[in-house]
Parts: structure tokens; C-alpha cells; sequence
């Protein structure tokens, strides 16, 4: 179903390779893990799976198409075989709950009868039917990273992808996105989830493929996120106490003086304010839709070339 035979990728301009001779077998219906350190590769692989990049070296196939012949014109037909959730939800901040997951339907040129009928199913399985016709600022996080869910599955992909789908979650919120994700490969859809969660990866005991440095070090059928992953995690944990204890040394005198503080240093973020994650609003349109990947990069100069029937 995704094959990576001796795969590399250098991007441009860089001096290590992302990925190095990387080899991976997912089959239909598997649940994998890709953890490591922040920059081992993982969102890289996620992007060549897409096409969003090309492979420096070696061959990618993903259901049956070999990926280095595939041309750019046919890429955006590809990728509606996959779906695709991301860390920041990216929904459309002017469209309703609704019409964000009817949205890749309509771009594809799907009947008004099938989309209802689509939409509402989706709906119910991720548990917003009754949010169908909100905006997104009115949701929390976790109904956001549902409503991309919904979007990213409405077409019944063979593969979802999901690159730290639960990044900007509390745990529990983020318990309820992986029984969701749970479910949906339950339902026979291959799962390949980048993230730093040790404690969902250690409980789930499904693959894990661990990267290290744009190479694979672990390829175990049902492990844990491993000592080697959860060191950045660690040292990341230690950083942020240390940066804590350094700053409660450096307590501001008055309420003006902590307003000016936190504007010079720029730390005014939704989170530290209580509020929820901050909603990514993605008013073009036709931006969106290339991000998709329901539309190629000529689709404004000839928007009949990728709309319409699934072939
Ligand atoms: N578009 C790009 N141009 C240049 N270098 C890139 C690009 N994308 C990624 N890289 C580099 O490739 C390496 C792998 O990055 P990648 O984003 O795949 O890692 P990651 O494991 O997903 O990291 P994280 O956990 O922080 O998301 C890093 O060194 C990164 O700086």
C-alpha cells in the first residue's frame, strides 16, 4: 500500500539529507506511528507520501502508483485517495462546520444529494451533528481537529495521514481525537501518525517506525515510543523548568510593568491567556484547495482540469 524503497531526500539549500536510504512496507489497514526527535524526518515522509515533495532518491509507491512518474496534472486526482490532518486544524474560518467537510466534495464535483448524505454521516461518526452549523471560532480545539477529521475522511480515503494531530490538545481531548482515529482504521483505513505523544504510542502497542537523524532506527510491530524518541521530549521538559524557574526570579513590580514585559518579549499567546488554540483562518479558497491537494498549481487558469468525478 506504501512502499519506500531506498528512499532520500535532500531539500535545496541544505546540507544533511532529511532522509536518508529509507525502506518501509505499510500494508492495508495498518495503524503506524512515525515518532522522533523534532527535524528526524517525520513530517518529511508524510509530505512525500502526499507528493507535496519528490524524493531526491529511490522510489515511492503508495496504491500501486510510483510516485516518481506521476505526473504533476494527475497528482491532485492521486491524493483524493488520501486524507490529511495537520497540528493546526487548517479549517476555513468563513465556513460552517458543514460546508467545511462538504467543501473537498464540492471541489470535486460531487452531487448536492451525495455530499448530504456524505457529510452527515461524517458528521455523526466524528460527533458534531449538532454543530453542523457552526462557525469555527464558536468550537473548541478538539471539535476543530474533529471537523478536519470529518473533511479529511468524507471521501472514504484509503489512507489518512496525520501529522501531530494532537499537538495543540489537552490529554483528554487528545484521547478523544486517537479513539477517533482508532475507529476510523477500525473501519479499514490504513493510519501513518507522526507524533511526539509517548503516552498514547506506549498504550496503543501498534507499529512504530522511529527516526533518528532522517534514518529509520526501530521498525517494531507493536512497541512503545522508546527511551530514544522521548529524550528531546525530556530535554524539552527540562528547558521549560529551567526557563520557568529563571523567570520567577524576574517577577515585574507592577501590573504596567508586567504588560510591557510580556509585550516586548512577545509571549501574548492565545494559550497563556486561557483561551483556546488559536483557529487557523484560510479565506482563499483556492489557496486551501491546492493544500488539499484537490487542486494543482494551474487549476485558477483552468478550473475544469480537476473538478469532477473520481476516476
Ligand atoms: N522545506 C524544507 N526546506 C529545507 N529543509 C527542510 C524543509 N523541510 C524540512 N527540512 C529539514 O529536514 C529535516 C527533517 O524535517 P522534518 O520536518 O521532516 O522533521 P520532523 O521529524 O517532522 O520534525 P518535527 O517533529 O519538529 O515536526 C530537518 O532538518 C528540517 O530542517
Amino acid at each position: 500500500m506504501i512502499w519506500f524503497d531506498n528512499v532520500s531526500k535532500k531539500y535545496p539549500g541544505t546540507a544533511k539529507p532529511a532522509l536518508s536510504d529509507i525502506n518501509i512496507r505499510v500494508k492495508r489497514g495498518e495503524f503506524v506511528f512515525l515518532v522522533g526527535a523534532s527535524g528526524s524526518g517525520k513530517s518529511s515522509c508524510l509530505q512525500l507520501i502526499l507528493r507535496e515533495e519528490r524524493v531526491t532518491s529511490g522510489t515511492i509507491n503508495v496504491l500501486g502508483q510510483d510516485l516518481s512518474s506521476i505526473s504533476n496534472r494527475k497528482v491532485p486526482y492521486f491524493r483524493r485517495n488520501l486524507g490529511v490532518v495537520f497540528q493546526d486544524f487548517r479549517l476555513l474560518g468563513n465556513k460552517t462546520v458543514y460546508d467545511n467537510v462538504a467543501f473537498s466534495l464540492q471541489v470535486i464535483g460531487k452531487s448536492r444529494g451525495f455530499i448530504q448524505e456524505a457529510v452527515t454521516d461524517t458528521l455523526e461518526m466524528v460527533g458534531l451533528t449538532n454543530k453542523a452549523k457552526r462557525m469555527p471560532t464558536e468550537l473548541s480545539g478538539g471539535e476543530q481537529q474533529r471537523v478536519a477529521i470529518a473533511r479529511a475522511i468524507v471521501n472514504k480515503p484509503a489512507i489518512l495521514l496525520a501529522d501531530e494531530p494532537t499537538g495543540n490538545l489537552d490529554p483528554n481531548t487528545s484521547l478523544g481525537i486517537m479513539t477517533l482515529l482508532q475507529n476510523i482504521n477500525a473501519g479499514g483505513t490504513t493510519v501513518v501518525m507522526a507524533t511526539h505523544e509517548a503516552g498514547f504510542v506506549n498504550e496503543m502497542q501498534q507499529r512504530v517506525i522511529e527516526l533518528a537523524e532522517g534514518q529509520i532506527v526501530r521498525d517494531e510491530q507493536h512497541g512503545g515510543y522508546g527511551i530514544t524518541a522521548a529524550l528531546p521530549i525530556i530535554r524539552e521538559a527540562a528547558n521549560a523548568a529551567a526557563a520557568a524557574a529563571a523567570a520567577a526570579q524576574d517577577v515585574p513590580e507592577s501590573l504596567d510593568e508586567a504588560i510591557q514585559a510580556e509585550v516586548s518579549s512577545g509571549t501574548h499567546e492565545a494559550f497563556e491567556l486561557g483561551l483556546e488554540p488559536e483557529i487557523s483562518v484560510l479565506n482563499d479558497t483556492a489557496g486551501i484547495a491546492r493544500r488539499l491537494g484537490l487542486r494543482d498549481d494551474d487549476a485558477d487558469n483552468d478550473d475544469q482540469q480537476d473538478v469532477g468525478p473520481v476516476r
